[in-house]
């Protein structure tokens, strides 16, 4: 990421502590979304980085739909909503997986992806990595590559790409 670039997505990170459970460290991206110079910015970051080099843009329900579909479009790309279980009609591909503060499951339509797409994943923060990981094998396991990840905000002390060994991972490092 640029430097204008982090330091904008710094900017408008808030810090909520005990939420949602006491004991987290809450980074709240919503002063982001609702600036658009600022979100802009970011987004000119990320899809000039991987213009040309993917097919499609998937994002994580929910915080990676905001990301994920201005970017797709920014792109001229579709996006792929990868969804918290039974939400998506018809046949669907499901992970389960564990989070900071709960377990979750995501799922995809098995028709989401053509075989053998370069996907771009985005979500807005890499925390245990349980998400990332499960996502990654959603969309491996529907026939479509991961290219990289952007994540915006990464937890240093989460440790999160140790779930996601040999993945290209693009975050701004916080405490
Ligand atoms: O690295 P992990 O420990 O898996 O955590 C990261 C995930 O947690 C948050 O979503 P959350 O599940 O809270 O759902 P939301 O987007 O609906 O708020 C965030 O948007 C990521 O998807
Ligand atoms: N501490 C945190 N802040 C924001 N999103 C998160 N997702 C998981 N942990 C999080």
């Amino acid at each position: 990421m640029t430097e204008d670039a982090a330091r904008i997505l710094a900017a408008h990170t808030r810090e909520v502590a005990d939420f949602p459970k006491p004991g987290v460290m809450f980074k709240d991206l919503t002063p982001l979304f609702r600036e658009p110079e600022a979100f802009q910015v970011v987004l000119d970051d990320i899809a000039e980085r991987w213009a040309g080099k993917v097919d499609v843009v998937a994002g994580v329900e929910a915080r990676g739909f905001i990301l994920g579909a201005p970017l797709a479009l920014r792109m001229g790309l579709g996006f792929v909503p990868i969804r918290k279980a039974g939400k998506l009609p018809g046949d669907t591909h499901t992970r389960s997986y564990d989070l900071e503060y709960g377990t979750a499951t995501i799922e995809v339509t098995t028709d989401a992806f053509t075989a053998g797409h370069r996907v771009l994943l985005v979500d807005d923060v890499l925390a245990t990595g349980g998400t990332a990981a499960a996502a990654c094998d959603l969309v491996e396991g529907a026939g479509a590559e991961v290219v990289a990840l952007e994540m915006l905000l990464e937890l240093s002390f989460l440790n999160g790409r140790d779930k996601l060994p040999g993945r290209e991972v693009r975050a701004i490092l916080v405490d």
